[in-house]
Order: structure tokens, then C-alpha cells, then sequence
């Protein structure tokens, strides 16, 4: 049996606006450091220690992951920065707030452009400041494949090859890891981990900062999951997450 963590980061000052984000290279807030500085101490505290780390290039998940760490006074721990972890571009809603954009569009509008599988919300023009062209993170790729938009399948289709590429060899090869990530580039890992339908997707939020244990079989399949600490305010704060797109 092997044992991964998931964890999406700590509180952004974008979260904190309540702004769609995506690509946005936003920081962490004040809540969110001491999020991710909890989510040591409760790992810590459950034992658990690890031999490889998976984030972004985004630095809302690097640095809750070297909080996590440092808390668990790992911070010699080998990290694997993959841009395929990034969170879901949301393309031209990107730096927009969720409720006055729901006032505006209307709430079911928006729960689509935040958790319907296949629809993209409008794209990024070319030509705008706000697109990833000419980043030196992404230097790498191809422009074709630096998105202007996502839905969640786009994103589980760049997520996707990096669990089969390189997550899932070093889960093999018995590495203890943790994945620190985005709401929807672990939307899409749970999605295909546990088999989640287009339909049921819908309805799966993640909270900031909380440690998601995954229990998987010998083929990588998921046996159990739980998140670990209080399970009181991991509720509220899913529900909290759910509410973000409402316009009241
Ligand atoms: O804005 C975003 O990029 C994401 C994660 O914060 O938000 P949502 O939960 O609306 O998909």
C-alpha cells in the first residue's frame, strides 16, 4: 500500500479578493502561511514524512510547500517544479471577482465556468498583458501549448501525463511523496485518481491548506481517502469554496 499527500495551497491575497486566478502568479495571504505552517505541524504530528515533493510554478503553492516543510524541518527535501501542476488557466476571467461577476452573469453561469468539466470560460487574447507569453518559467514549451484558456479536461490532460511521466514511477519506486497544488489541478488528479464522472466532478471542492491523504493499491489505485485535522473546519471551509461564485 502506498500513502500520498495531496494539498492545495494556503490562502492567496486573489482568494482573499475573491478573484478568479488561475496563472496569476498571486502570493500567499497572512491566513495562508499560517495555513500551510499548520499543515506541517498536522503532518508532523501523524508521522508522516516524505522523500520527494511535486508543486507549480506558481509561487502560492511553492512557498506553502516550503512552510509545510519547514515546519516538518524537511526543508533539504528534494522539490520537482512541473508547470503541468499549475492551476486551470481561466483564461479571460482571470483577475475578476466571482460574486460581481455572478451578479453580472448570473450564478449558474458562473458555477459552469468554475466546475463543469468541458466548457472553457472565454479566452485570453493574444495580444493581452495578462497571457504567459514570453515568461521565462515557460520558456520550454511550445507557444501552442502555453493555454489562453482552460476547462477541467484541458487540464486533466496536461495533469495527467505528469502523474503517468513522473509522479506515479516515483510512487513505484517506493518514494514517500507530496504534491502541493492548485483547486483544479487536484480536481483533475482526484478525477481520474478515484474515476469521478464528468457529472459528479461538479460537485468537488478542495479547501486551502488542508493535507489530503490518499491510500493507494499496488496499482496506484485509491484504496481510501481523508483529509487530515479538523474535520469541522475542513467542512466549513469547503463549503466556504463552494460559495465563492455566488453573487450574495
Ligand atoms: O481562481 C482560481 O484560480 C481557482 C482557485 O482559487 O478558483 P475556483 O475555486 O473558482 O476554481
Amino acid at each position: 500500500m502506498y500513502k500520498i499527500v495531496l494539498m492545495r495551497h494556503g490562502e492567496s491575497t486573489w482568494n482573499l479578493d475573491n478573484r478568479f486566478t488561475g496563472w496569476t502568479d498571486v502570493d500567499l495571504t497572512e491566513k495562508g502561511i499560517a495555513e500551510a505552517r499548520q499543515a506541517g505541524k498536522v503532518l508532523k504530528e501523524a508521522g508522516f514524512s516524505f522523500d520527494l515533493a511535486y508543486t507549480s510554478v506558481l509561487k502560492r503553492a511553492i512557498r506553502t510547500l516550503w512552510l509545510t516543510m519547514d515546519e516538518m524541518d524537511m526543508m533539504w527535501l528534494p522539490v520537482i517544479n512541473d508547470w503541468r501542476l499549475n492551476e486551470r488557466h481561466y483564461g479571460a476571467l482571470q483577475g475578476l471577482n466571482k460574486s460581481e461577476t455572478a451578479a453580472k452573469y448570473g450564478d449558474e453561469q458562473v458555477l459552469v465556468w468554475r466546475r463543469s468539466y468541458d466548457t472553457p470560460p472565454n479566452p485570453l487574447p493574444e495580444n493581452d498583458p495578462r497571457t504567459s507569453f514570453g515568461d521565462p518559467r515557460y520558456a520550454g514549451l511550445q507557444r501552442s501549448q502555453i493555454p489562453l484558456t482552460e476547462c477541467l479536461k484541458d487540464t486533466v490532460e496536461r495533469v495527467m501525463p505528469a502523474w503517468d511521466d513522473t509522479i506515479a514511477p516515483a510512487i513505484r519506486a517506493g518514494k514517500r511523496i507530496i504534491i502541493s497544488a492548485h483547486g483544479n489541478s487536484l480536481r483533475a488528479l482526484i478525477k481520474m485518481l478515484d474515476g469521478i464522472s464528468d457529472a459528479d466532478i461538479v460537485g468537488l471542492n478542495i479547501p486551502n491548506g488542508q493535507p489530503l491523504v490518499y491510500e493507494l493499491d499496488a496499482d496506484l489505485k485509491p484504496i481510501k481517502h481523508y483529509y487530515l485535522g479538523d474535520q469541522s473546519a475542513i467542512e466549513a471551509a469547503l463549503q466556504a469554496v463552494a460559495s465563492q461564485g455566488k453573487a450574495k
